[in-house]
């Protein structure tokens, strides 16, 4: 099957049974009607994402290259994504840690300055203290 049609989120959401099987990976679709009564991994997962995309999951599990090989076999076209659709599930590891780590090094700053600052007024008022002392005694 060499057929690249584009098919969209609602197109494949509609192949959502054992029989008639669609997945999307990474923005491809796959016909997986003949091929989940093969599935090494079974069928029920595989009828968990019917219709839906499986990127995550299949990326989960680690498939194996043999796995991605077989995937390629499967292809029937790519998906055509609107924009009311779910994004999509591939995992991008660098966008959401930066961001948390944003958070934290901002905060980490500007905990910093307090302590900082609050050190300064410190040792400013002990300083005085010790200055009036210093008086009080001459
Ligand atoms: C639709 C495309 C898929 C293909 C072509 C596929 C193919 C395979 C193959 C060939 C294996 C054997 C181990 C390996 O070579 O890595 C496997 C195992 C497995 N697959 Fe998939 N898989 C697909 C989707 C999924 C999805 C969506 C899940 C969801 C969780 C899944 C879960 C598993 C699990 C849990 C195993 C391990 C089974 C075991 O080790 O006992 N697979 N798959």
């Amino acid at each position: 099957m060499a057929s690249t049609k584009e098919l969209t989120y609602q197109d494949v959401a509609e192949h959502n049974t054992k029989k008639d099987l669609y997945v999307v990976i990474h923005d491809e679709i796959y016909d997986c009607s003949k091929f989940v009564d093969e599935h090494p991994g079974g069928e029920e997962v595989l009828l968990d994402v019917a219709g839906q995309d499986a990127t995550e999951a299949f990326e989960d599990v680690g498939h194996s290259d043999e796995a991605r090989e077989t995937l390629k076999q499967l292809k029937v076209g790519t998906l055509k994504r609107g924009p009311g659709d779910p994004k999509p599930k591939t995992p991008a590891p660098g966008a959401v840690a930066p961001a948390a780590n944003n958070t934290t090094a901002g905060f980490g700053v500007g905990l910093y300055a307090i302590i900082l600052i609050g050190g300064l007024i410190g040792y400013a008022a002990y300083t005085y203290l010790q200055q009036q002392q210093a008086a009080a005694q001459a």
